[in-house]
């Protein structure tokens, strides 16, 4: 956990690449109070962030191509820069920045961490930075995203409660990593501190398989008929929703720990490879057996999936709730459920297509089920 107070953060801050994530990185810290900069090398970018509060257009000394959007050449010197660039460029970006402002600290977000850091180590190794230099960068990365890009789609509220890796490796200074923590705990997100290695591994896992996953079953819908999609339910949004994601950014991002995403390929490959030999002979002896147990072990998988808030995997119990397609029918479950005084855990909504109603899915304590249905039954409801 983070122990750094906003204190910690030197100011102003100095956003680079003002797509989804530094303009929403831009408008969590405004919200708090916190000076920021923006600039973006592409003008209509920089214009859409600040003129959605994301903070001040500037231009950068020696941009000769010239952003065009910001407010004149900035002669303000940053405290702290996050560069929220694309990953192929967040490590000469970093790197530019380091030697722009010698007193900054200096962080980035890409999804990758240990090419932005060998870009960094590599610029000592050419002389270009001092080791002391380069301590003032800290590697970091928010957890938190959406399908789309660019400052369009920006949020201030994206990092809530979400987890932001703080990479502090031997060779950080202590005033970087304070920083990069206090800047996190400003945007609302929780601190994990772990090494860019270590970072790297767990991603490619818990993010960067997901995509390649999603990906490789949404592939397998484009001829599929309109007729067939109709039947579509909650489990082919849940396993493709992150299949809409940019191709662009995630060419870099793949490409970028290729080598660790690549040894998890192959164990899938090979359980892959055995689902398949079974369902070919589905009634030989043990075939049921090796059905189930791939079942089952996704279950385990399943189970150690952290809750909402960090918190240990919890199962609660859902009440399904009809409610007509017009306004204000979602707002009055929910007023009847507070009146029940039943908590609201999650909440989902499901339309069945072709249909005027949807299905408003209230997850509650598990012991709260029986009451919360009998509530809301009570009031009219139809709970299904
Ligand atoms: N999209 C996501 O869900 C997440 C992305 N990230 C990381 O955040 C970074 C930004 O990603 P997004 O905001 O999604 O991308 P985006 O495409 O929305 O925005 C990237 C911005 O960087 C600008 N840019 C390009 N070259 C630049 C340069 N040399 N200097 C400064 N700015 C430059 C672009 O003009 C664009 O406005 C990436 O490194 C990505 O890996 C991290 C967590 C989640
Ligand atoms: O939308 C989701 O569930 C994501 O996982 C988004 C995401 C995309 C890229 C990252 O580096 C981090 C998070």
């Amino acid at each position: 956990m983070s122990t750094a107070g906003p204190a910690a953060l030197p100011q102003p801050v100095l956003v680079r690449g003002t797509g989804l994530l530094g303009t929403s990185i831009g408008l969590a810290l405004r919200g708090s109070g916190v000076e920021v900069l923006l600039h973006d090398p592409s003008p209509s970018a920089l214009a859409v962030a600040r003129d959605i509060g994301a903070g001040r257009a500037v231009e950068l000394e020696g941009d000769v191509a010239g952003a065009g959007a910001g407010e004149g050449t900035d002669v303000t010197t940053p405290g702290t820069v996050v560069v929220a660039a694309p990953p192929d460029v967040a490590g000469r970006v970093a790197v530019d920045s380091l030697l722009r402002w010698p007193e900054a600290v200096v962080m980035d977000i890409a999804s990758v961490k240990a090419s932005v850091q060998t870009d960094v180590r590599a610029a000592v190794e050419k002389g270009l930075l001092s080791a002391e230099s380069a301590s003032r960068y800290v590697g970091t990365h928010p957890m938190a995203g959406r399908e789309r890009s660019g400052p369009v789609a920006a949020r201030g509220t994206l990092f809530t409660a979400a987890p932001w890796v703080v990479c502090a490796e031997p060779d950080t200074a202590a005033e970087a990593v304070a920083a990069a923590e206090a800047l996190a705990a400003l945007t609302g997100a929780t601190v994990h501190t772990m090494d860019a290695g270590e970072h790297d591994a767990s991603v490619a896992l818990i993010s960067h398989l997901p995509q390649v996953a999603a990906s490789l079953v949404a592939s397998r819908l484009q001829q599929t008929p309109a007729a067939s999609l109709a039947l579509a339910g909650n489990g082919l949004r849940d396993t493709t929703r992150i299949a809409a994601s940019d191709p662009q950014l995630w060419v870099q991002i793949l490409a970028g720990n290729a080598t660790r995403l690549v040894e998890i390929l192959h164990g899938v490959r090979a359980d892959l490879d055995r689902l398949i030999g079974t369902l070919e002979a589905p009634d030989a002896p043990g075939a049921r057996l090796d059905i189930a147990q791939l079942i089952a072990e996704g279950n385990a998988g399943q189970a150690r999936i952290p809750g909402k808030h960090g918190a240990p995997p919890q199962a609660f119990a859902v009440v399904t709730v009809v409610v007509d397609d017009t306004p204000g029918q979602i707002a009055a479950v929910l007023q009847a459920t507070g009146d029940a005084g039943v908590n609201v855990e999650d909440l989902r909504m499901d339309h069945a297509s072709g249909h005027e109603v949807g299905m408003l899915e209230i997850s509650v304590l598990p012991g709260r089920r029986e009451e919360l249905t009998a509530a809301l039954t009570e009031r009219g409801w139809k709970v299904v």
